[in-house]
């Protein structure tokens, strides 16, 4: 594996003390190396006799165990080999996705994790972080510290599993997918990460019907005992681990924003699915803009490279679509100079009952939604607006997809967009929708439909497209939050920064898009030559290291940083902070057995 930078991570400067021994170390996924114990190790720790004779490298182990995984026909069952791997030994699962990022990403992220947690209950084997369900309220400090005990904790991934993906509620049935990619990728060390469930409950009537669901099986609790629930788990965390991270995901709409809102001044909190997505999705549009800005047709208006210059369609309105909508604003308002109310009037909204305008009577609309809601002036009637309608009637430039509706954007859409663009125009299209079968279009379909005129991007991978048009490959990029969350998260987590400002995250996706290989490739071009809209998966590490280094320096300038560090200093610290997955050489730690640490299994 290609070295990210020139410093040793901590974890590697100095052998670690372990008062483990025999069968508990070999059964301890942390710290179990297996065939590659070397004979002095065996010795100390009671192992010989206990292993076979040979002594693997890590790069042995990964082509076994990379074989071993090749032989599994199914995405499913290569997602549950790689689940057992991780039980048995967390260095070499890390190492195997680390040397295959791009084939196995999507095996144990989207599209196939969301099988996986479909069927979480069945294949339930061994359970992973911490379970906080709705009963045990009076206990919650108990097992939070049992959990966490002699643990430094920076960054906690918590969800309460309402809006899974796009797959809806999925009570318990999580997949820790998040937390994995934030070691994959932004380089957290897993000890000091925690996956927590906060288990309310659940309304999917499959999975209170079924005796194996191993959620608590109840209705969802909603109001005030939902809240003093979710309060009571941010205090405790605020109370035992002030700098951590707090990272949401898959809240139901009802609460992500609300929840985000209550506690963003007050503590490290981020949720993904609104930040994380709009700050993706910013770096996206800059990066598509740029491109756009290059073809032909443009080049005598300068003036339409600019994110106010753009018209933006955004067709699903929960936590994604409201979270894009809001970062896009902000930006716009901060790179552009428009007021607030000029910003809003740049984006049509649309949900279930069509665009979100002023004579429509639509339920529980908070006051982040409520200011885009498209005004009266615009005279759209009383009744519902169809995608249709608003596209054919404002032209837009960009169409954003986050609503779940497999298929939503359709060949009369995509054409009704196209001949409101000017002449060889390049219509920015995102079906971010996820997994897979719920993207609003395919790549192909988009390219077929605007003669390969479409800049687009994915929330799930897809294969690139060779357009018949001018037979060029087309790559797709995707813009999915994980291209960049782990780099904001790391970013937070290593200046301590006591909050994660809307700064942070716009000066993270400014460094996202200027790494977009369709920037880099064509920029001394007049014309775009099909390179992605943003960097390849394979690239996510560096790109996230990058992002991090940006939001951690950007933190320090804003002053919400703890770490009194010089700007000078963070690329250093980062580098020594990152967790890379090389065992460690271990000594007998005979005092240890009294200390706690030394038995956490995670
Ligand atoms: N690419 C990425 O990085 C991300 C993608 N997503 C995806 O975006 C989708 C939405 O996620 P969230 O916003 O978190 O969920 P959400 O549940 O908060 O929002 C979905 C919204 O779509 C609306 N909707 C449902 N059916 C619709 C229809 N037929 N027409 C118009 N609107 C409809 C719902 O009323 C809701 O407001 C999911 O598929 C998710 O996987 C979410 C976050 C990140
Ligand atoms: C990517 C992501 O966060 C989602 O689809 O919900
Ligand atoms: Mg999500």
């Amino acid at each position: 594996m290609a070295a990210l930078h020139d410093h040793k991570p901590a974890h590697l400067v100095s052998p670690l003390r372990i008062a483990l021994r025999g069968q508990t170390l070999l059964t301890s996924p942390r710290y179990n190396k297996g065939t590659a114990f070397p004979s002095a190790e065996r010795k100390t720790f009671g192992l010989e006799g206990r292993l076979p004779y040979r002594t693997n490298t890590l790069e042995e182990q990964c082509e076994r165990a990379y074989g071993q995984l090749e032989s599994r026909d199914l995405a499913i069952r290569k997602n549950t080999f790689l689940q057992s791997l991780k039980e048995q030994n967390l260095t070499l699962y890390y190492a195997l996705l680390a040397r295959h990022l791009k084939e196995l990403t999507p095996i144990i992220y989207t599209p196939t994790e969301a099988e996986a947690i479909t069927s979480y209950s069945q294949l339930f084997r061994r359970s992973e972080g911490l379970f906080l369900s709705f009963p045990d309220e009076h206990i919650m400090e108990e097992l939070f510290l049992e959990e966490t005990r002699g643990r430094d904790i920076e960054l906690i991934v918590v969800t309460d599993g309402e809006a899974i993906l796009g797959i809806g509620d999925q009570g318990v049935g999580i997949s820790t997918a998040k937390s994995v990619i934030y070691t994959l990728i932004g380089g957290m060390e897993p000890a000091k990460s925690l996956p927590v469930v906060l288990d309310v409950g659940t309304d999917n009537q499959n999975l209170l019907n079924d005796p194996l669901y191993v959620g608590w099986p109840k209705n969802r609790v909603r109001g005030e005992g939902y809240d003093r629930f979710v309060d009571k788990f941010v205090q405790l965390v605020r109370k035992h681990y002030p700098k951590c991270l707090l990272h949401f995901e898959d809240f139901g709409v009802t609460n992500a924003r609300r929840i985000l809102d209550r506690y963003r001044d007050t503590h490290a909190v981020f949720n993904d699915d609104i930040q994380g997505t709009g700050a993706v999705t910013l770096a996206c549009i800059m990066s598509a803009i740029r491109i756009s800005s290059l073809s032909r047709a443009s080049a005598s208006s300068p003036e339409k490279k600019k994110l106010s210059d753009q018209r933006y369609v955004i067709f699903g309105a929960g936590s994604a679509g409201l979270g894009i909508a809001t970062q896009l604003r902000d930006a716009i308002i901060s790179a552009d100079g428009l007021s607030r109310q000029d910003a809003n009037r740049k984006f049509w909204l649309i949900d279930r009952d069509g665009l979100l305008h002023d004579k429509l009577k639509i339920n529980g609309l908070t006051a982040r939604l409520q200011e885009l809601v498209r005004p009266v002036e615009e005279n759209w009637g009383e009744k519902s607006v169809s995608l249709l309608e608003v596209v054919e009637r404002m032209r837009p430039t960009v169409l954003i997809g986050c609503s779940t509706k497999g298929g939503a954007f359709t060949k009369e859409v995509v054409e009704a967009m196209m001949c409101g663009l000017d002449e060889g125009a390049h219509p920015i299209i995102l079906p971010l929708s996820n997994p897979s079968r719920l993207a609003e279009a395919t790549p192909e379909d988009l390219m077929h439909w605007t003669k390969g005129r479409a800049l687009i991007a994915t929330g799930s991978p897809f294969e690139n497209v060779k357009v018949v048009v001018d037979g060029k490959e087309k790559e797709i990029a995707e813009c999915n939050n994980a291209l960049i969350y782990p780099g904001l998260g790391f970013g937070a987590v290593l200046s301590k920064s006591r909050s994660m400002t809307d700064t942070m995250l716009i000066a993270g996706a400014k460094r996202l898009a200027a790494l977009s290989p369709a920037l880099s490739t064509a920029a001394s071009d007049d014309e775009y030559n099909g390179a992605a809209l943003l960097p390849d998966f394979v690239d996510a590490p560096k790109v996230n290291f990058e992002v991090a280094i940006t939001v951690a320096e950007q933190a320090i300038r804003e002053g919400t940083a703890s770490e009194e560090w010089k700007i000078e200093e963070v690329r250093q610290k980062a580098s020594e902070k990152v967790w890379i997955p090389v065992y460690p050489e271990y000594i007998y730690d005979e005092q240890g057995i009294r200390r706690f640490e030394c038995y956490v299994l995670i």
